[in-house]
C-alpha cells in the first residue's frame, strides 16, 4: 500500500511501476471527485456520484474509505479478494485514513510512506500540476503536514527524488519474499 501528501508523485511513481511490471495489479478506487482532464472511468478512478458512494458503503463493498479535502474516495474490495486468491502483486494507493483502517483490518499489509526530498519541492510539485485551484492546493497542503507527521507509521519509507528510483525500489518491496503490498484479509 503506498500512501503520501498530496502532490508528491505516488501517481507517477505507480504509472512507472506499471510499465515495467504489468504483471502488478494496481486497485482501482471509488471517488466521487470530478474527473480531471485525462481522467477516464474505469482506469483512473470509478467516479460515482455521492448516493452510489453511499450504496458501496452499505452494501460493504469497500475494504476502506475516507473524505478527503471534501471528496470521498474507497478501495472496492471485490477486485482485492479476487487479486488475493490468484496470489498477483496487488498495490494501493490510497491517503493516510485509508491506510490506517487496511492496517487495522490486515495487519500484515506493507505500508509504504512516499516523501518528497523537501517541502519546497512538494509545493512546487503540486502547482506545477497545475489541477486544482490556489485554495484547493492550500487544503491540500495543510493536510499534507499532518500526512508528513505520519510517517513514522508506515513499515518504509522511499523519498521520491527520482521518479525511475522510487519506482525500483518500490518494485522491489513488492517482489521481496513478503507479504508486499499485498492487504491479505
Ligand atoms: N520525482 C519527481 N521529480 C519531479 N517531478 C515529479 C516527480 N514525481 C512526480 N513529479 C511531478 O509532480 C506532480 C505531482 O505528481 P502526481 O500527480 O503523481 O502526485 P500524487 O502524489 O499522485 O498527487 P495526488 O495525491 O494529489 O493525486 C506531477 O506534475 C508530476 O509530474
Ligand atoms: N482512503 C483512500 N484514499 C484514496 C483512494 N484513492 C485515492 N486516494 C487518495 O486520495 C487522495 C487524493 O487523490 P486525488 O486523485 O484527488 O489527487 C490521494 O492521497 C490519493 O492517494 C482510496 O481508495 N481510499
Amino acid at each position: 500500500m503506498l500512501s503520501g501528501p498530496s502532490g508528491v508523485g505516488k501517481g507517477t511513481v505507480v504509472a512507472e511501476v506499471r510499465r515495467r511490471h504489468p504483471d502488478v495489479w494496481v486497485s482501482v478506487s471509488a471517488t466521487t471527485r470530478r474527473p480531471r482532464p485525462g481522467e477516464v472511468d474505469g482506469v483512473h478512478y470509478h467516479f460515482v456520484d455521492e448516493a452510489e458512494f453511499d450504496r458501496l458503503i452499505a452494501a460493504d463493498g469497500l475494504l476502506e474509505w475516507a473524505e478527503y479535502a471534501g471528496n470521498r474516495y474507497g478501495t472496492p474490495v471485490a477486485p482485492v479478494r479476487a487479486q488475493l486468491a490468484s496470489g498477483r502483486p496487488a498495490l494501493l494507493e490510497i491517503e493516510l485514513q485509508g491506510a490506517r483502517q487496511v492496517r487495522a483490518r490486515a495487519p500484515e499489509a506493507q505500508l509504504v510512506f512516499l516523501a518528497p526530498p523537501s517541502w519546497a519541492e512538494l509545493v512546487s510539485r503540486l502547482a506545477g500540476r497545475g489541477s486544482e485551484p490556489a485554495a484547493v492546493q492550500e487544503r491540500r497542503l495543510a493536510i499534507a503536514q499532518a500526512e508528513l507527521d505520519s510517517s513514522g507509521e508506515f513499515d518504509v519509507v522511499v523519498v521520491n527524488d527520482d521518479v525511475a528510483r522510487a519506482a525500483d525500489e518500490l518494485v522491489g518491496l513488492l517482489t521481496a519474499p513478503s507479504p508486499g503490498l499485498v492487504p491479505g484479509e
